[in-house]
């Protein structure tokens, strides 16, 4: 490989943004940053460089854009700088791509412009991923900037389910259909399951669960995603740290007419206040898990909701794909919480799905199998690398042929 090989990716959040420098000659990590609350009166930021020393500063940082000139000057201090000819290419991800993206796309003004058009059905991401991008381009205008866009992997769901039943003309006009979200990394973890099982993925049926804070499943038939849990926008679907995931629409009316709550204070409840934490006051699964070792009622029923869904999912998706070869857990809770693996597949063996109680718990890293040898369906602790699969696809998007 001759020429710059190192990508920089960039995954801004609503009130934050990561950061990884990847050389693609290697996969190495170069760096790895984060930039969290922004706009609060003090951010923080942690940058850990290849030699592991960790630096964190506490300072106030208004928006994205500063936040990434922050991160430069960090990646600078290590003479990693955006003005490096080493630079390939940056890779931003871009959560919402509506029907215009099906692909990862090189930035120019066009591009921008599209984005921009689609932020009312992304308020929270898409501004702080045109402020990266933008930000990006000044710091460096000869580095090419490519979007990859999270919900691209769900453009190939057919109609049946990408329409909601609701008034056409309606819908279209306010451009109202499931685009799902997390593409990047059903792609990459679907994927990474056929490989697992030592088959293509055109040749294998999988059932993707991606539960991080935001939590959604797929259904991927040969490589394609034909169902997804996530809609709209990124509340539908599975029971998430602080979304409620599916509910009665009726719920919303019934806040605004009965309770006398804004529409505003409503989308806060269901995005920010709902979810596990709506259900017990904690949203992060490791103390969830804790209380409810130690009899705490509240915790217990919140697992209980959560992993219900999940199962339906399961049982929903099994239907949608016909036969399935493996169901997939991903992403912090997938990756690393025995008990939720345990009680999302309880009671499906009928269905061929199973795990062996052993494989579940072993403290083990990487991809693996945790489904007993005789199971119909394979069962699979799957790492996600989003950073390293939006990394991958700007790299061959920019590299000079
Ligand atoms: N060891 C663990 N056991 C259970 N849950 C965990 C563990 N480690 C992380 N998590 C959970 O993973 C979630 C965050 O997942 P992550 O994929 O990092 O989220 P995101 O990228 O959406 O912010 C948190 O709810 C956290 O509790
Ligand atoms: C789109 C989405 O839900 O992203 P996250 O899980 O990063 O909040
Ligand atoms: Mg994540």
């Amino acid at each position: 490989m001759t020429g710059a090989t190192r990508v920089l990716v960039l995954n801004s959040g609503s009130s934050s943004v990561k950061y990884q420098l990847l050389d693609m000659r290697d996969e190495a990590r170069l760096a790895v940053g984060l930039v969290e609350r922004i706009g609060e009166r003090t951010a923080r930021l942690t940058h850990t460089p290849a030699d592991g020393r960790r630096r964190e500063r506490e300072l106030p940082v208004p928006d994205h854009g500063a936040a990434l000139r922050l991160a430069a000057e960090e990646l600078a201090a290590d003479g990693r700088g955006l003005d490096s000819p080493e630079l390939a290419v940056v890779g931003h991800r871009v959560v919402h791509g509506g029907q215009s993206f099906t692909e990862p796309t090189l930035v120019d003004d066009a591009v921008l412009a599209e984005i921009e058009r689609l932020v009312p059905l992304a308020p929270l991401h898409n501004p702080a991923n045109l402020a990266g991008i933008r930000t990006a381009r000044a710091l460096n205008p000869d580095v090419p900037q490519v979007a990859v866009f999270d919900t691209a992997f769900h453009t190939t769901m057919p109609e049946h389910a990408a329409r909601y039943a609701i008034d056409v003309a309606t819908a279209d006009r306010h451009r109202i259909r499931r685009y799902g979200f997390h593409g990047t990394s059903h792609a990459y973890v679907s994927r990474r399951a056929a490989a697992l099982l030592g088959r293509d993925p055109s040749e294998v049926n999988v059932i993707v669960l991606h539960l991080g804070n935001g939590a959604s499943a797929s259904a991927v038939a040969g490589g394609r995603c034909v169902d997804t849990s996530m809609g709209l926008t990124p509340l539908e679907g599975l029971v998430m740290g602080t979304r409620s995931g599916d509910l009665d629409p009726a719920v919303v009316f019934h806040l605004a007419r009965v309770a006398g709550m804004p529409v505003d204070e409503i989308d806060a409840l269901l995005n920010k206040r709902s979810g596990l934490l709506g259900l017990c006051g904690d949203n992060d699964m490791r103390e969830i898990a804790r209380r409810m070792a130690a009899g705490d009622p509240a915790a217990r029923l919140a697992f209980d909701v959560y992993a219900y869904r999940l199962r339906k999912y399961l049982g929903a998706y099994v239907a949608v794909l016909g036969r399935v070869d493996a169901v997939a857990f991903t992403a912090g809770v997938g990756e690393n919480s025995t008990e939720v693996r345990a009680a999302a597949v309880a009671g499906l063996s009928g269905l061929g799905i199973e795990i062996d109680e052993r494989l579940n718990s072993a403290a083990a890293k990487g991809p693996r199998l945790i489904s007993p040898e005789y199971a119909r369906v394979a069962v699979a602790v799957v790492p996600t690398d989003e950073e390293l699969e939006i990394a991958t696809q700007a790299f061959a998007l920019a590299r000079p042929r």
